[in-house]
């Protein structure tokens, strides 16, 4: 900064009448600097706040997506099955009581082990219990539900 003023100072009195000087004046003892951050800012907050604006939009719809994605891909087979089926849904404690702690193991499959259960009408039911990998990796869970 001090160099800049000692700049300025020394080349003013040369500068005075003459237009070649008066054009150095210009390029060399405008306020160059000023403009310089007047420009990065005017770029860098629009910029800045764009981002912050987008990542703020993708968190949002992250959100949403995790809190409905469930239900919504339910809703769609209570509404589309044509069996016209009453889908029940069964907390992890009333299947707890309906395999009796998921005592009996009748078989094995590729998304999780199948338990015997009873119902308290007496049906007996077979319960699935999936395996966490198995439902992250696969997008066909749903749809053997359906059937
Ligand atoms: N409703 C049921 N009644 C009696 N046993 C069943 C019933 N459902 C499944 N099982 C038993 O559990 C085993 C695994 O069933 P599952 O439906 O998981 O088989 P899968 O279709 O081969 O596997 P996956 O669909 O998970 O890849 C069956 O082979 C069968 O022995």
């Amino acid at each position: 900064m001090s160099s800049f003023f000692y700049m300025l100072s020394n080349c003013a009195p040369r500068l005075e009448g003459n237009p070649i000087c008066s054009k150095v004046k210009d390029t060399y003892c405008s306020n160059k600097k000023k403009k310089t951050s007047t420009v990065l800012i005017a770029v860098i907050v629009p910029v800045v706040l764009v981002s912050l604006l987008v990542v703020m939009g993708i968190l949002w719809k992250l959100y949403w997506k995790g809190k409905s994605g469930d239900d919504e891909d339910y809703a769609m087979y209570e509404e589309e099955t044509p069996l016209h089926i009453d889908i029940r849904r069964f907390t992890y404690a009333e299947l707890k009581l309906i395999t009796n702690n998921f005592q009996s193991i009748i078989g094995k499959g590729g998304f999780g082990i199948v338990y015997h259960g009873t119902l308290e009408n007496g049906d007996e039911v077979a319960v699935k219990v999936l395996m966490e990998t198995s439902i992250a990796e696969s997008t066909d869970f749903l749809p053997e539900v359906k059937t």
